[in-house]
C-alpha cells in the first residue's frame, strides 16, 4: 500500500512544518530527475549534448509534475562550468525564457498576462505583440564602455559565466567599436551559419555544439567562423518596446534575428510559415520564435520568476519525432574505444531528413529499452542532435545481448558502467581516437574525421609521428583529395611546431589531462618532459588543484605510451621547455581584455620563447598585456600596485625581438 503524501504533487505551503513528506519512491524518482537534468544541462552548454531536446525536455516537464518547486527548475543554465577560462560575474544577471510549444499554449500564456495586468491600462496584449525568432546557439553578454569593446561573458548559470572576450572579440557581428558612449550590456547569441559549417567543418552535424565547442576554445582557433547576433540590451530607460529595442541595436551596427510586430493571430500565422518553408532556407538554426508583450514597461510590470520573464516566451517548434522499425542493431567501436549501439531502421522522413541510424546511446539503455530487432520504436529528430531511439512502441523481437567482441578489431570488450569498451591499443577505432586528439590539440582544423579516417584506413597512419612522416602524396592519392589539400593539411602540421611542453601532454590525449592541468603541472616545476615523466604519482598528487585521481591517470597514461612517447623524442617531436631557456626565460606575463590575436596563440607565443604565463596578477608577474596601457581597469590598478610593467601586444613583440638580439649577440 502506498503512504499518505499529502503534499506530493503540490508545492508544500512555506508556513507548514512537519507532516508526512512524499513517499519515497517519488521522492527518490525526483532526486534521480533532478540529477539528471544538471547533468544533461552541463553536456548541453558545453557542447556535447547526451539526449535529445526532446526527452531532456520530457524529463523536466516530469520533475515540474512531480515537483515544481524543485530548486533546479529555478535555476538557469549551468554553474558545471569546464574553467580553463576565468570566472566573471555578471553586472545584471541573465535569464532565460519559459517555454509553450502548441497554439492552445500560446494563447494561454497571451490570457494570462492579460488577467496579470488587470487594471493597468494598457492596449490588449493580443493586438500588441512582437516576435522573433529564437536563434539556436550560446548566450552571450557583450560590454561597450565607451563605444570599446571590453568584455564578453557567457551566460552560464545566469549570475557567473565564463570570460571570453578574446574569442568573442574575433566573431562576426562583433564590432570593436561603437558610436554609443557609456557603458553598454547587449545579449545576444552566439551562432555558427550552416555555410560557414559546410565551408569551414564538413564533417561536422551539429552547429549549436561546434559553436559552443568553438567559442570555448582556449587557442582561439575557429571563433572567427562564429557569428553573434544580437536582441536585448540590460536596462537601458529611453526605450520604449521591443520593436525599438531592435531598431536601436541595428542602428548601432548589430545584427538581430528577423522580427516582426503584429497580433497573435499574425504571431501564429508566422509560427506556421516558419514551420513549412521560412525556417528550412534560413542560414542558421533555430529552434522556435521568442514571443513578447512588446510595451517594456508592461513587462516591467509583468515582472519575472526564477529569472524568466512573464511578459515574453519561447514559442518552440514541436519536435519531429516519428515510428519506425528496427531492422538491426550495430555495435560501433568509437574513438575512445566505446563501442555504442545504433539501431538500423527503415528509413523515415525527419525534419526534412532522411532517417536510417538512430543512436541508442549505451549498452546499459539497451537494456533498459529492452530494444530488439524487429521492434517499433519512437525516432526524433531536433535540428542538432543525431536521432535518437526514444522509445518501444511496439516489442516484437527478442531483446538484443551486447556483443563480446570489437566488431573492429575482435578484440575481447570489457564492461565499466554503462558501457562496453575495446581497450586493444592496436584497434583502428582506438588509432583513429588518438590521431583526432592531436590534430584537436594542436589546432590543425583543416583536418576533419574523414581525411584521419581514410589514412589510418590506408596504413599511412598508426600513431601521432606519423603524421609529421607523412607526403603530400600519401594524402593527395586519397580519393577526392588533391595536391592543394594534401599541401595545405601538412603545412598546418608543420606550422604548429614547435609543441609547448603542456600542449604535447594534452595532445596525447590521456585520460583527465587536459590543456589547464598540463599547465598546472609546469607551472608546478615539471617543466620538462623528462621532469613530468619522471614524477612519482604522490608527488603530482600533491599539487595544488590535480588531486590523486588524475596523477593516477598520468602516471598510468604515460607509463601506457611510453614507447610512442620515446618515438616522438627520437622523431624530433621534443616540446619546448618553457623553463629558463629563450629570450623570455624566467619572464612571467598575464594577459587581460581582447587582444589583435587569440589568446592561445599570444600564449603559445609567450610559452614558446621560454615564458611563462599566469592566470591573474600576482606580485610575482614582470608584464601585464593589455591593448590601453593607460587603463584604469581593477586589474591595471593592481599591476601598478606592485610595479608590474603593463605593455601592449607590439611591446612584447618588440620584447621578444630585443632579448633575442641581446642573447645572440
Ligand atoms: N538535450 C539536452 O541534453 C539539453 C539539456 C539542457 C537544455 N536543453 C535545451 O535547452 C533549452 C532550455 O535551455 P535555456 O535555458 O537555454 O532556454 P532556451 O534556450 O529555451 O531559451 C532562452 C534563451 O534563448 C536565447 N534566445 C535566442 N534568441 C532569442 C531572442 N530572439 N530573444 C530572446 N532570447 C533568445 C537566449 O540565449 C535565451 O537565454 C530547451 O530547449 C532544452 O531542450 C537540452
Ligand atoms: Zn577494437
Amino acid at each position: 500500500m502506498k503512504q499518505g503524501n499529502l503534499f506530493a504533487a503540490q508545492p508544500r505551503p512555506a508556513s507548514l512544518q512537519g507532516g508526512l513528506d512524499s513517499n519515497a519512491e517519488q521522492r527518490a524518482r525526483i532526486d534521480e530527475l533532478a540529477q539528471r537534468v544538471e547533468r544533461y544541462r552541463a553536456s548541453y552548454y558545453a557542447g556535447n549534448t547526451e539526449i535529445s531536446d526532446a526527452a531532456y525536455d520530457a524529463l523536466e516537464d516530469e520533475l515540474r509534475a512531480l515537483d515544481p518547486t524543485h530548486p533546479v527548475l529555478a535555476r538557469v543554465g549551468s554553474s558545471a562550468l569546464v574553467t580553463e577560462w576565468e570566472k566573471a560575474r555578471h553586472e545584471i544577471p541573465m535569464g532565460s525564457l519559459n517555454k509553450v510549444v502548441n497554439e492552445d499554449e500560446l494563447r494561454a500564456w497571451v490570457a494570462r498576462c492579460e488577467e496579470l495586468l488587470g487594471k493597468e491600462p494598457h492596449a490588449p496584449v493580443a493586438s500588441d505583440l512582437f516576435v522573433a525568432e529564437k536563434l539556436d546557439g550560446i548566450s552571450i553578454e557583450v560590454l561597450y564602455k565607451d563605444g570599446k569593446l571590453v568584455d564578453a561573458i557567457t551566460r552560464g548559470d545566469g549570475e557567473w559565466g565564463e570570460r571570453i572576450t578574446a574569442n568573442v572579440a574575433r566573431m562576426k557581428g562583433v564590432p570593436a567599436r561603437i558610436r554609443e558612449r557609456g557603458h553598454l550590456s547587449v545579449r545576444g547569441e552566439i551562432i555558427l551559419r550552416l555555410s560557414d559549417m559546410k565551408a569551414h567543418f564538413p564533417g561536422v552535424t551539429s552547429p549549436r555544439n561546434m559553436a559552443a565547442g568553438l567559442s570555448k576554445r582556449f587557442d582561439g582557433q575557429g571563433a572567427e567562423r562564429c557569428t553573434v547576433m544580437f536582441y536585448d540590451v540590460a536596462e537601458h530607460a529611453e526605450i520604449p518596446t521591443c520593436r525599438r529595442r531592435f531598431e536601436w541595436l541595428r542602428e548601432l551596427g548589430f545584427a538581430t534575428p528577423r522580427s516582426a510586430h503584429g497580433t497573435l493571430d499574425d504571431v501564429i500565422d508566422l509560427y506556421r510559415k516558419y514551420g513549412s518553408e521560412l525556417r528550412g532556407a534560413l542560414d542558421y538554426e533555430i529552434d522556435g520564435l521568442v514571443v513578447y508583450v512588446d510595451s517594456l514597461n508592461l513587462q516591467t510590470v509583468l515582472g519575472d520568476l526564477n529569472r524568466r520573464p512573464r511578459g515574453a516566451v519561447a514559442f518552440k517548434f514541436a519536435s519531429p519525432a516519428k515510428v519506425s522499425k528496427v531492422v538491426a542493431i550495430q555495435w560501433d567501436t568509437g574513438p575512445s574505444g566505446r563501442v555504442t549501439p545504433v539501431a538500423i531502421v527503415e528509413p523515415v522522413e525527419l525534419a526534412g531528413a532522411v532517417v536510417q541510424r538512430a543512436s541508442l546511446h549505451n549498452a546499459a539503455n539497451v537494456r533498459t529499452l529492452g530494444l530488439g530487432v524487429g521492434d517499433e520504436v519512437l525516432v526524433s529528430r531536433r535540428n542538432d542532435v543525431i536521432p535518437y531511439v526514444e522509445e518501444v512502441v511496439e516489442k516484437h523481437g527478442p531483446a538484443a545481448q551486447p556483443p563480446t567482441t570489437c566488431g573492429v578489431c575482435s578484440g575481447a570488450l570489457v564492461t565499466e558502467g554503462e558501457y562496453i569498451l575495446c581497450r586493444n591499443a592496436s584497434c583502428r577505432a582506438l588509432i583513429e581516437g588518438r590521431i583526432h586528439n592531436w590534430i584537436d590539440a594542436i589546432g590543425a582544423l583543416e583536418w576533419g574525421d574523414k581525411l584521419i579516417e581514410q589514412l589510418v584506413a590506408a596504413g599511412h597512419l598508426r600513431e601521432p609521428l606519423d603524421l609529421y612522416k607523412l607526403k603530400v602524396k600519401d594524402i593527395a592519392d586519397l580519393e577526392r583529395r588533391g595536391e592543394k589539400i594534401a599541401k595545405k593539411c601538412l603545412d598546418q602540421i608543420q606550422s604548429r611546431l614547435p609543441l609547448t611542453l603542456p600542449v604535447f601532454l594534452t595532445a596525447l590525449g590521456i585520460e583527465g589531462f587536459a590543456l589547464q592541468t598540463a599547465r598546472l603541472l609546469v607551472s608546478a616545476g615539471h617543466d620538462t618532459l623528462d621532469k613530468v615523466r619522471a614524477a612519482k604519482e604522490a608527488e603530482l598528487a600533491a599539487i595544488p588543484g590535480l588531486g590523486a585521481i588524475k596523477a593516477a591517470n598520468i602516471t598510468r597514461g604515460l607509463a601506457a605510451r611510453k614507447d610512442e612517447i620515446d618515438r616522438l623524442i627520437a622523431g624530433g617531436i621534443q616540446p619546448v621547455t618553457t623553463a629558463a631557456e629563450g629570450p623570455l626565460g624566467g619572464l612571467t606575463f598575464c594577459f587581460t581584455g581582447s587582444g589583435t590575436r587569440p589568446r592561445g596563440e599570444l600564449t603559445q607565443l609567450v610559452e614558446s620563447n621560454g615564458g611563462r604565463v599566469l592566470g591573474s596578477v600576482t606580485k610575482e608577474l614582470n608584464y601585464l598585456i593589455i591593448a590601453d596601457t593607460s587603463s584604469t581597469s581593477s586589474k591595471a590598478e593592481k599591476a601598478r600596485k606592485y610595479g608590474t610593467k603593463l605593455i601592449t601586444e607590439e611591446q612584447l613583440d618588440q620584447l621578444i625581438e630585443e632579448r633575442r638580439a641581446a642573447g645572440a649577440s
